[in-house]
């Protein structure tokens, strides 16, 4: 089976593609390769572990139909026509679970810098501003027994309330599609409507996967109906929030402050008036760049690829469904 990989990746899981009897090729330069692009490359080849973009819609698909296998190297998977792979008998796969410490990491450092303004008081540093300790001064918020609200309760919605129910004492609120088992709920979270959500949390933690349901859910609205002082956390998807109503929000005071691992368009074009906001502290998507994480999460897109070539099903193929 020939494999081609839009980025390159750990070196073990390549290694494990190639003892597998994989032959493998790895596309190294640091520019995004273009759909077009990417589909006369595919010609070549019978699989694709994809990693980051492009955007794999209908008309790629069909482009690819030769294909046996896709992989992705993300829990996400909005960037690829589920429906379209399944009608022409591509298998997607994912990488849950792996990546659920590292991201709920991120939200948590988002959360915890956000409150105490932690990325303003660096660049202050930097600027040469720090002068006398003033009592009154560079004041945050304290999150000990605070309410988290958690939109999109699942592995990773589920890590961040373990973390700051153990770190802070913070009351779990969530609004998800379906409640947790009496096991899963280890935290005693409540579900909760979201206009609850919005209404009683301190800090809002965005883990939802971005469907049409969900994209741009965090709209002018629902940031007016925020308490006041909340925060807003976005590790998720940048479409999930309607980024000129959080600018809007945040310029209005309506809430405290936002942390964003992700944006919309990604990377954020410099200048982007949320960098200059003292409030808010913003993230190139690093939610599972850890050492550790990526390679677990280029071995189990492996995997998966060579259980196809076992004539096996993929372990972590995606069932499609669209809200
Ligand atoms: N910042 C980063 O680097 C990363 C971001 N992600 C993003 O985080 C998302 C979540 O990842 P996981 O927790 O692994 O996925 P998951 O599938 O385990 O959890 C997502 C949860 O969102 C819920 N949900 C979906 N639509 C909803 C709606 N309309 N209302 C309420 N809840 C809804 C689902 O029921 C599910 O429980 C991924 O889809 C991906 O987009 C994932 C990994 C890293
Ligand atoms: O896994 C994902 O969905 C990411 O966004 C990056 O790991």
């Amino acid at each position: 089976m020939r494999i081609f990989i839009t980025r390159v990746i750990a070196a073990n899981a390549v290694s494990l593609l190639e003892t597998a009897g994989c032959q493998v090729v790895q596309h190294e330069s640091k520019s995004e390769l273009s759909p077009n692009h990417l589909i006369s490359l595919l010609q070549d080849f019978d699989a694709l572990l994809s990693v980051g973009g492009p955007v794999m819609d209908g008309e790629f698909l069909r482009r690819c139909r030769h294909l046996k296998a896709i992989a992705l190297m993300s829990a996400g998977f909005d960037k690829i026509d589920l429906d379209e792979a399944a009608a022409l008998g591509i298998p997607v796969s994912n990488t849950p679970g792996v990546l659920s410490n590292a991201t709920a990491d991120v939200a948590f450092l988002l959360m915890l810098a956000v409150s105490r303004n932690a990325f303003q008081m660096h660049k202050e540093i930097l600027k040469g501003n720090w002068n006398f300790f003033d009592p009154m001064a560079n004041l945050g918020r304290d999150l000990e027994g605070r309410t988290l609200g958690i939109f999109g309760m699942g592995n990773i919605g589920l890590v961040m309330a373990r973390k700051a129910a153990a770190a802070f004492g913070m009351k779990i609120l969530y609004h998800n599609r379906s409640k947790l088992s009496p096991e899963q709920n280890l935290v005693q979270a409540t579900w909760v409507d979201f206009d609850t959500l919005l209404q009683e949390s301190d800090v809002i933690s965005v883990h939802a996967n971005l469907y049409p349901a969900t994209t741009g859910i965090f709209n002018r609205d629902a940031f007016r109906r925020m308490k006041p002082g909340a925060i807003f956390i976005n590790a998720a998807r940048g479409k999930i929030h309607e980024e000129q109503a959080l600018i809007e929000a945040l310029q209005k005071g309506w809430i405290w402050g936002a942390g964003l691992d992700v944006t919309n368009p990604e990377p954020m074009a410099p200048g982007n008036p949320l960098l200059e906001m003292p409030n808010v502290c913003v993230l190139p998507h690093i939610g599972s760049a850890t050492l550790e994480t990526r390679t677990k999460m280029a071995v189990m897109a492996a995997e998966n690829l060579i259980a196809v070539k076992n004539g096996l099903s993929m372990p972590q193929q995606i069932t499609p469904r669209s809200s």
